[in-house]
């Protein structure tokens, strides 16, 4: 199969230790490093904000994925550009205007994304992929970690890889939830570029990543 980025989500990681851990997966051979920001409005749950994404900065030099599931959500991108995420990615619902929000994320010096919740339609992206840099699909309702992949996603996956390659844009598509070696390639063949795992990367602990993220990835295949 095609090799996908890896982008664990820190959802997983060990929150006592989330330094060390964000370490950990950089050395283990990860490509980016998803960070779930939840804000118990949103979604129903609560992890992180801008101080720890600062925090967490100098444990890793690549990407900083930020996942912002945060309504609403316009004045929270400044603080997460100033923290120093690198992607940061949205929900249409969770703002007045989505075109305006991405283009804030891309004048706070970050690349945009959008993220589509399971029962958001691909249409959605009609009018936006000339001004974004990454589509998320969310093959789980946000909110926690370790949920099962809904495979009506995949059709999702496959309608945005056409909009995007028709269209000639410069757009990758990354999924998240649920994502394990076995639903990695369904994705990937269905025109995934980047894969987000939480309880796939972290399972077994520290000495265990290296090989769980050449798993996702399809190693050796
Ligand atoms: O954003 C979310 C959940 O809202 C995801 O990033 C999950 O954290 C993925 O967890 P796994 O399904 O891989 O355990």
């Amino acid at each position: 199969m095609a090799r996908p980025l890896i982008s664990p989500s820190i959802l997983s990681a060990d929150f006592a230790r989330l330094g060390e851990e964000v370490r950990a997966i950089d050395e283990a051979g990860c490509d980016w490093i998803h960070v779930d920001v939840m804000d118990g409005h949103y979604v129903p749950n609560i992890t992180i904000g801008p101080d720890v994404v600062k925090a967490l900065r100098p444990y890793s030099a690549k990407t900083f994925d930020v996942h912002l599931m945060v309504s609403p959500v316009d004045a929270w991108i400044e603080p997460f550009a100033q923290a120093g995420a690198d992607m940061i990615t949205v929900h249409p619902e969770a703002g007045a205007h989505v075109h305006r929000t991405v283009q804030a994320i891309r004048n706070a010096g970050c690349k945009a994304g959008i993220s589509l919740n399971p029962g958001t339609p691909a249409k959605m992206l009609d009018y936006l992929l000339e001004e974004i840099d990454l589509v998320l699909v969310m093959s789980v309702n946000p909110g926690f970690g370790g949920q099962s992949f809904i495979a009506s996603q995949l059709r999702k996956i496959a309608a945005i890889r056409s909009m995007i390659d028709k269209g000639g844009h410069d757009v990758l598509i990354e999924v998240d939830g649920g994502v394990t070696p076995e639903t990695a390639r369904l994705c990937v063949d269905a025109g995934a570029d980047v894969l987000v795992a939480g309880s796939a990367t972290f399972k077994g602990g520290p000495d265990h990543y290296a090989r769980n993220i050449a798993a996702l990835r399809g190693d050796g295949e």
